[in-house]
């Protein structure tokens, strides 16, 4: 029998993934253009200032039958009254499903299915969160400290990101009278 090496290694009291195998990527203010309500608020702030970051080990490329490990960590911050949250993708291939788990930090994960109907969950350490396939997805920071969120998906998952860009997600995250609370879009337009 052969004893290999560990590729990398994970901490699970928080998520800490490093080795020669993991790729690091980082999004910025800039990046997320457009995706916030107060666009006032977002150009008063420093675009270059990093909003997540995610460590990824995808050492076998992006073929069928492979699973692609990931760790976002997601700063707190708002712009405005919104909580920071990723891009949010749906997946190339749609029909690819993910798992999600809380690491630390506390957060929501909000999904969207392709009858725009939402669903919004709890992240906290040890939640986990089965994201099915034909379904955009997105986190955002609700606390004070980092939120670290483990990930799983299908090598051949892919991101598309415009698919969701022009209309966005029916719901936002946002802080009221000290608390997080979902927030309707179409209630925007009333002006409420
Ligand atoms: O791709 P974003 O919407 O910016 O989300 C950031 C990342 O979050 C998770 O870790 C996913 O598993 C990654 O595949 C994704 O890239
Ligand atoms: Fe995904």
């Amino acid at each position: 029998m052969m004893i290999l090496p560990s590729q990398a290694s994970f901490s699970p009291s928080n998520g800490r993934l490093s080795g020669e195998q993991v790729n690091r990527a980082v999004r910025r203010l800039k990046d997320l253009r457009g995706l916030f309500a107060d666009e006032a608020a977002f150009l008063a702030m420093d675009p270059e200032q990093i909003v997540y970051e995610v460590h990824a080990h995808d050492a076998c490329g992006p073929v069928e039958g492979g699973l692609f490990f990931g760790v976002s960590t997601l700063f707190p911050g708002k712009v405005g009254q919104e909580y920071f949250m990723t891009k949010g993708h749906i997946h190339e291939r749609r029909n690819r499903g993910e798992y999600y788990w809380g690491i630390e930090g506390r957060g929501a994960l909000v999904t969207m299915n392709e009858r725009r109907e939402a669903t919004v969950a709890v992240i906290e350490p040890g939640s986990l969160h089965y994201v099915p396939g034909n379904t955009a997805h997105r986190i955002a920071n609700t606390g004070n400290v980092p939120l670290v969120v483990g990930a799983c998906w299908p090598a051949d998952a892919g991101h598309d990101y415009d698919a969701i860009a022009e209309r966005g997600f029916p719901v936002r995250i946002v802080e009221e009278n000290g608390a997080p609370v979902v927030r309707n879009r179409e209630d925007e337009r009333d002006g409420r």
